[in-house]
């Protein structure tokens, strides 16, 4: 199956279950505009290199189209449909005034110096300014690219159309950015990884997690579960994984990343295992936080873990999430999990356009208000209608996307 078939097949399956007439379907479906363009930059070498780059916006009856811009080498228009047809559905599941959309480039961010990185953002950027803008489409960071890559993406797009800092989000704080955006995602998987341990009667302090990925998402939600006593186990990057049984002290990962251009390798206080052996430990919760896909048929008879939230987007395959199912494995959907970036993305661009300032601890009371309540209305819904936590997720986005389009009529 495809990415994007993936993402059809759940949001069939919700629609099934909501009674989503063909015609709306089709409506909700097919993405509202798909753009491919050339980015060509002049190399540090002085070379020219030419890379492919895509925006997905997928749908607008809630709002402006909102969603990251990934750099990864395997980034194609297949996956940009997907993960902008889920951002469709996270906007709506946390209930912020946007549509979904998505976009990137295929190239390998870690072949690029600083200063071509930066020249690769603003030709993209060149090339896409006149379809995004914060009241159309408003980019924020995804795999690859951080808060230096969309401050470039503000000061390239206000070239065209002058001072506009709610054309993107996930500033840095610096340049009109928000406190508390690049731990959100993170923080938000943790929230909700206390609020799953909390309804299973299970105490944080037994609770043993292991995270793919020690990037933005996995390094915050890592952080803010071993600050909640959770034993974080095991932990990987590209480099590898690096496992402890009594707990890793995640402080430390977190330095030795910092002070090792981004990576852990090296960290010598772990053992270190073969990256894909991280899926596959006996650990209570496993928190995939790195790319998608990356539990399918082939592996997942050897997933251990009880507990997966999906703090990554599509980390399990259709396939394998059936067989989850049927195992009792309870997983917390990537469209609620990981819903915490996009929300206080929301609270940056809304404050953006009335310069008006939240300090941190407003900003994550905020984040946990949205994400309780997103948690305790998909929580409800799927124990009423006997149905997975991803199905119920699904509904409540597609039924609130549905209601808007059936608003607006057929403008
Ligand atoms: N940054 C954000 O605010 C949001 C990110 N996400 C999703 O979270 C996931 C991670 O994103 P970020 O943390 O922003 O990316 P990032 O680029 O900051 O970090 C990615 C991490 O994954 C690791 N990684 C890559 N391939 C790996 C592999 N094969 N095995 C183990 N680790 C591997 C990298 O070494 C790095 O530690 C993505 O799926 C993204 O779409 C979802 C919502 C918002
Ligand atoms: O913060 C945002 O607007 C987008 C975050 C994102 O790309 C995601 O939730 O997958």
């Amino acid at each position: 199956m495809k990415s994007s078939e993936a993402a059809q097949f759940y949001f069939s399956r919700a629609a099934d279950q909501l009674g989503v007439n063909e015609s709306m379907r089709r409506r909700l479906m097919i993405p509202r505009r798909e753009i491919q363009v050339q980015v060509s930059f002049e190399t540090d070498k002085g070379e020219v290199a030419t890379y492919v780059g895509y925006r997905v916006q997928h749908n607008n009856a809630r709002g402006p189209m909102k969603g990251g811009f990934r750099y990864h080498p395997q980034v194609d228009l297949d996956e940009i449909r997907s993960l902008a047809a889920l951002m469709t559905v996270k906007t709506a599941v946390v209930n912020i005034p946007y549509g979904g959309a998505k976009g990137g480039i295929a190239v390998d961010p870690r072949t690029l110096s600083l200063t071509e990185k930066e020249r690769i953002t603003r030709k993209f950027i060149d090339q896409i300014h006149d379809v995004i803008g914060p009241d159309i489409d408003i980019p924020a960071p995804d795999m690859g690219t951080d808060s230096q890559t969309m401050a470039w993406i503000m000061s390239q797009y206000n070239k065209y159309h002058g001072f506009n800092p709610g054309v993107v989000t996930g500033k840095p704080v610096e340049y009109y950015g928000i406190p508390g955006r690049e731990e959100a995602t993170g923080r938000g998987v943790g929230i909700l990884t206390l609020k799953v341990l909390g309804r299973l009667g299970r105490k944080p302090q037994q609770t043993r997690v292991a995270i793919q990925g020690f990037g933005n998402v996995g390094s915050h939600a890592a952080k803010y579960l071993a600050d909640a006593e959770c034993k974080v186990v095991a932990i990987s990057d590209v480099s590898g994984a690096y496992y402890r049984a009594d707990g890793l002290d995640v402080l430390s990962a977190i330095r030795h990343v910092n002070q090792n251009n981004n990576s852990l390798a090296g960290f010598k206080e772990a053992e270190k295992l073969p990256g894909d052996q991280l899926l596959e430990l006996d650990v209570d919760v496993l928190i995939p936080a790195a790319l998608g896909g990356v539990i399918h048929e082939a592996n997942v008879d050897r997933v251990k873990a009880p507990i997966i939230i999906e703090a990554a987007n599509e980390p399990v395959r259709p396939e394998a999430d059936e067989i989850l199912a049927n195992k009792g494995t309870l997983l917390l959907p990537d469209i609620l999990a990981n819903a915490g970036g996009v929300t206080v993305s929301y609270f940056e661009w809304a404050q953006n356009r009335q310069f008006y300032h939240w300090n941190l601890d407003r900003v994550r009371q905020e984040l946990e208000r949205v994400m309780s309540q997103a948690f305790e209305t998909v929580w409800d819904l799927s124990r009423a209608r006997k149905v997975s936590l991803r199905t119920a997720a699904f509904m409540v986005g597609i039924e609130r996307v549905a209601k808007a389009t059936a608003l607006i009529g057929v403008a």
